[in-house]
């Protein structure tokens, strides 16, 4: 059964969003499933023509391999209507023309999108229609919750896709199966048998002319408020029955529910580090806060740690060490498992010492377990092998996993008001000790590993 047309109207369609994320992932869903009924419409400030904008959007689909049967009618359909969505005529007018059922994807700056929201709570939209949100949900816990009663006077909660592209990110949903899919790793995946886990995302890219964004966000908020709490949501969540929306997101907001700093303790707890200028892959990247557009004052951090506690039966006492940064020497992505010793070796082998690992590598995806065995050589000398399997390519791009979700109206892969609310809770107390100047702003040079000592879990 070919799915029932639905109108993609892109508020912010000239942006860097929709050019480099959204269309090519829109692109890559219909090569997957091509016979999905989709019309496309962009609407920006800029004066652009049909022609213009379908080249834009043949571009994108021919960026994501999209044959030509597929892309075709969507490109010959789409249609751009210039519209500055802060004048309540033109968005009136853009509303009257496009085709009900509708998603209106807010690929604009997030204090444009909350703009928008109150001119739609006066304007109203068609039934059925549903609201697609960037992150930032709100800049702090009472602006969040300010969004969440503002959406609803919109649409109901269910028509609200708060988007978390790292939600589309087949290993990450890895997570899902590799804990609940098979009899070995669910039976000991609590605090009995894990000491540490590590939720890191260094990357090596540097600011990348986003000063705009960027230098009013920094790693904490860009990172892992977001993207890294999802992965732990996934990674510490109970068993859920059914991979119903309902289901899964009540289990990620009981866990994100019981997250707080290591010992309640914001400042022990977390670390903060800007780079300065250095050489990364060959090339000189110049002082975060000499980069065009940063306002060195502000303080911003590139690289953010926080060691967080879960407060629950489970997870007691484990502490979860979330990482990310930028303009680091290496990429290492990947969530690593550190498991405690086991309760006794047998006396006669003379072991390695060291802890067994998992590692789930998130890009490229693999999954590499690090296990102390008889290896080689001499018999009672114990040794880490390393047992691994390499992740298939994801069948699309992450933003089409989720636009395909959003099309079909099944929020599994977004995240509920609820949730966005908690991820501000746990971040907020942080964000206070370093606005109060109780955390150093460290430094690192770029193409580093990052200052010394990172990584330790405080007493
Ligand atoms: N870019 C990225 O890699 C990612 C972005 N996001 C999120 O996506 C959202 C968009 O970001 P991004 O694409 O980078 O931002 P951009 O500034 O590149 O794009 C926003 C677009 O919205 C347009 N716009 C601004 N005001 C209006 C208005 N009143 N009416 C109509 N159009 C308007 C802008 O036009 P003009 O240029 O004239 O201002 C611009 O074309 C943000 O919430 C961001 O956090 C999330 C993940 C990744
Ligand atoms: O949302 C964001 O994510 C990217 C990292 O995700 P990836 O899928 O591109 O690896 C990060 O670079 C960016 O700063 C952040 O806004």
């Amino acid at each position: 059964m070919p799915h029932a047309p639905t109108t993609l109207v892109i508020l912010g369609a000239s942006g860097d969003l929709t050019r480099r994320l959204l269309l090519p992932g829109l692109g890559t869903l219909l090569s997957v499933e091509p016979e999905r009924a989709v019309r496309v419409v962009g609407a920006d400030r800029v004066e652009l023509s049909d022609e213009d904008w379908s080249t834009r959007v043949g571009e994108a689909f021919a960026e994501a391999e999209l044959d030509e049967a597929a892309a075709g009618p969507v490109v010959e359909e789409t249609r751009y209507v210039r519209t500055d969505a802060l004048d309540e005529g033109q968005l009136r007018a853009l509303l009257d023309q496009v085709e009900a059922p509708l998603v209106l994807y807010f690929a604009l700056p997030p204090s444009v999108t909350v703009q928008v929201c109150a001119l739609l709570e006066r304007i109203g939209v068609p039934r059925g229609t549903r609201l697609a949100l960037e992150k930032p949900f709100g800049n702090d816990l009472d602006t969040a919750r300010e969004l969440n009663r503002q959406l609803l006077r919109v649409v109901p909660e269910d028509d609200i896709f708060r988007i978390d592209h790292f939600l589309g990110v087949n290993t990450i949903l890895n997570l899902v199966g590799l804990r609940f899919a098979n009899r070995l790793l669910q039976p000991i995946w609590s605090r009995d048998h894990i000491e540490k886990v590590e939720i890191l995302y260094d990357e090596t890219l540097a600011l990348e002319g986003r000063a705009g964004y960027y230098d009013g966000a920094g790693a904490l908020m860009d990172m892992l408020q977001s993207h890294l709490l999802q992965i732990l949501a996934f990674f510490a969540m109970e068993a859920p029955a059914t991979m119903d929306a309902k289901e899964v997101r009540s289990l990620k907001a009981q866990v994100l529910r019981a997250v707080h700093p290591w010992r309640h303790d914001p400042v022990a707890s977390s670390r903060r580090a800007r780079y300065t200028a250095g050489t990364l892959e060959g090339r000189e990247v110049p002082d975060y806060a000499a980069e065009e557009g940063v306002d060195p004052s502000r303080g911003t951090e590139t690289l953010a740690e926080l060691v967080v506690q879960l407060d629950n039966a489970r997870w007691a006492d484990v502490p979860f060490v979330l990482r990310s940064g930028k303009a680091l020497g290496q990429a290492r992505k990947e969530v690593v498992v550190t498991f405690r010793p086991p309760a006794h070796v047998p006396t006669g082998l003379q072991d390695t010492d060291a802890n067994d690992r998992l590692v789930l590598e998130l890009k490229p995806g693999a999954v590499v377990l690090d296990l102390s065995m008889n290896a080689e050589g001499d018999p009672f000398v114990l040794e880490q092998k390393e047992l691994q399997a390499q992740l298939g390519k994801a069948r699309m791009l992450p933003y089409g996993e989720i636009l395909g979700a959003i099309l079909d109206g099944d929020p599994l892969l977004t995240i509920r008001g609820d949730e966005a609310e908690e991820l501000w809770r746990i971040v907020e107390p942080v964000l206070e000790a370093w606005r109060d100047g109780k955390v150093e702003l460290e430094e690192y040079a770029a193409g580093s590993d990052g200052p010394e000592g990172w990584g330790t879990v405080p007493g």
